[in-house]
């Protein structure tokens, strides 16, 4: 038996316009992902994914995503489930390979699902990690990074960047511009989620800013703009002492950047009314800067401050289901104790 876990991650600058092209700067948070793998004498797959749904659910078929379960969760849900793991299962039957391994899959989360902290992207990195190590193979972890990334780029339909899988798999705080993906030094920066108890569909969303981008001119200039300003933050972040905490100096200034992120990011649509609402709330409680983080469409936002009044406040807010700190998460993919 094989455990592995990854962490989920919040984006201080540049999600979506990094499907175009542009740098993006997301920070791996202790929020993690845990697949344990128990390899399988006859070829199949059996997935325990009990935090899919608040009832749970248990899913065997045998290789085929025709094979459907009678189960008690939105179909689409279990749908993208089960194509996120068969491609995970498939990444790592190729590098161990093993074409025809079979696996026990049990998946455990404490990522809420398609909420903008990367779940898909932790779920994939620890079962490719999991099912490689089960198989007697040990990859390192830009190797994971590069398979975890092949395996969301087919489950959303070409609808992927780098950056959620190298962000995971590496932790810490990474850049991602193109194929280009480096990890980068950061002071251990104050981060705020709030959570609204909503999730986006990340290839719709994706979908949606595409659409845009080919109809207006503007609306590409939009998503450029939103790479000026991330090489902004990159060039604050590069000049602070990542041993440090970083000063009132630095986080208003990047707070600055990530107010002016969010505001284009509601103009390309992906923005809602409780992220809006939230990140409102976050800003008038004195956070230094807020913005929604991941797909969008509803889900997590994302503030620095350093002291707990954006906490409290998000919890006033009807919109916020739930507020918590998110600690940088410095180590990416790794084993666990089953
Ligand atoms: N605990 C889990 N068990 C099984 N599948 C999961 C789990 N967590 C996430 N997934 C899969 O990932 C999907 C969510 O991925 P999606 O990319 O839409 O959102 P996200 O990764 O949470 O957010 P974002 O990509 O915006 O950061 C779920 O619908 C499910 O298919
Ligand atoms: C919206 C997006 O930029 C981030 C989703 O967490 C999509 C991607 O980069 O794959
Ligand atoms: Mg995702």
């Amino acid at each position: 038996m094989t455990t592995s876990s990854a962490p989920g991650k919040v984006y201080l600058f540049g999600e979506h316009a990094v499907v175009y092209g542009e740098p993006a700067v997301p920070c791996a948070v202790e929020r993690r992902a845990r697949v344990t793998v128990e390899p399988r004498e006859d070829g199949r797959v059996r997935v325990d994914a009990a935090d899919l749904s608040l009832d749970g659910f248990t899913v065997t078929w045998g290789g085929s995503i025709d094979d459907r379960p009678d189960v008690d969760v939105p179909a689409p849900l279990l749908e993208a489930a089960m194509e996120y793991i068969e491609a995970a299962v498939d990444q790592a039957r190729e590098a161990a390979e093993a074409p025809d391994a079979g696996f026990d899959i049990t998946v455990q989360s404490d990522i809420p699902l398609g909420a903008g902290l990367g779940s898909s992207a932790a779920v994939v990195v620890a079962g490719i990690d999991a099912a490689t190590r089960a198989l007697g193979t040990e990859l390192d972890p830009e190797e994971v990074a590069r398979r975890a990334y092949e395996a969301e780029f087919e489950v959303q339909d070409g609808q992927a960047s780098r950056a959620d899988t190298f962000c995971s798999a590496m932790g810490g705080a990474v850049r991602v511009e193109g194929d280009d993906t480096r990890t980068i030094d950061a002071p251990p920066l104050p981060f705020v989620v709030g959570y609204d108890g909503g999730a986006g569909d990340t290839g719709q969303l994706v979908a949606g800013v595409r659409a845009l981008r080919e109809e207006h001119e503007f609306a590409a200039d939009t998503v450029e703009t939103v790479g000026d300003l991330t090489r902004e933050g990159e060039r604050l972040l590069a000049a602070a002492d990542p041993n440090e905490e970083p000063s009132e100096d630095l986080l208003d200034d990047l707070g600055e950047l990530m107010n002016f992120n969010h505001g284009l990011l509601e103009a390309l649509g992906v923005s809602s009314g409780s992220l809006d609402a939230m990140v409102w709330a976050a800003r008038e409680a004195g956070a230094h800067g807020a913005k929604l983080t991941g797909a969008g469409g509803g889900g997590c936002t994302v503030a620095l401050d350093p002291t707990d009044e954006t906490e409290f406040a998000l919890g006033y807010t009807a919109e916020c289901e739930q507020a918590f700190r998110a600690e940088l998460a410095t180590e990416g993919v790794r084993v666990e104790e089953p």
